[in-house]
């Protein structure tokens, strides 16, 4: 029997005021792999996003999570969300924020390894107040990793990277699902995509596409992620 999906959203819609942000989206996201959710700012990633983690309220259709409703209480331990603003404690330090939200999750072993995995091994003394954006991003992201919780949810984490740093965490986010973690990461840098087991192509609230990204680039005859992308935007898929 296949193994039953992380995520499976049916029929999902919402709306936000006058929007209709997510707009009859069904999808999968497979357990132990990365999918990642691209399209242009305002196509309804977030809100997707949110209505898996569970934060968001209307949502029609039905969305399960880890074989669970999403927003069941006890998924909450067992998925990891950073959001596109950080949210951290400004008063404490880098590894206080790590380890405090380690120890909600009840282990405090993985503190260390998750600061270097998103570079900030350097400022782990340094108070949060003192970081630059980027970096406060960063403390972010591994409060929502340090748990390794099952389902991680990353929206936009590398927004602000330095092109080094930016391939050191998807080599980090590789070596998780290669440890059976699933991840949804969102991102408008299309390039990203090769980083990814599965893209969802997502525009005007619509899932446009689900299939890997050389089936992307097959499709519709373009070399690139980025004009395949296009392409079939404009219906010109060969
Ligand atoms: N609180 C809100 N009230 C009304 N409309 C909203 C609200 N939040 C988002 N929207 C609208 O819902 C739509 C989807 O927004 P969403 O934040 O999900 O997009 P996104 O793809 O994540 O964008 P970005 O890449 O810019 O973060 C947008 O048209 C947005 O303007």
């Amino acid at each position: 029997m296949a193994t039953q999906p992380a995520v499976r959203c049916t029929s999902v819609t919402v709306h936000r005021g006058d929007t209709v942000a997510c707009d009859n989206v069904s999808l999968h996201i497979d357990r132990g792999s990365i999918t990642g959710l691209f399209g242009p700012s305002g196509c309804g990633k977030t809100t997707l996003m949110r209505s898996i983690v569970g934060t968001q309220a209307k949502v029609a259709g039905s969305i399960d999570v880890l074989g669970e409703p999403a927003g069941t209480a006890t998924l909450r331990r067992r998925i990891g969300y950073a959001t596109q603003s950080a949210s951290t404690y400004a008063d404490l330090s880098v590894i206080d924020n790590v380890t405090y939200f380690a120890s909600l999750h009840g282990t405090t072993d993985n503190v260390a390894e998750t600061l270097a995995a998103v570079g900030l091994a350097a400022y782990a003394k340094r108070r949060v107040s003192d970081l630059s954006g980027g970096q406060i991003n960063r403390v972010s992201i591994a409060c929502a990793l340090v748990a390794k919780p099952e389902l991680l949810i990353l929206d936009e984490p590398t927004v602000g990277l330095d092109p080094v740093l930016r391939a050191e965490l998807w080599h980090y986010f590789a070596t998780l699902a290669a440890d059976g973690t699933t991840l949804l990461v969102s991102s408008h840098v299309m390039d990203e995509a090769e980083h990814c087991a599965e893209m969802i192509l997502m525009r005007a609230g619509r899932v446009l596409a689900q299939c890997t990204p050389a089936d992307l680039k097959s499709r519709t005859g373009k070399p690139s992620i980025d004009d395949a992308f296009l392409a079939l935007i404009e219906g010109t898929a060969a």
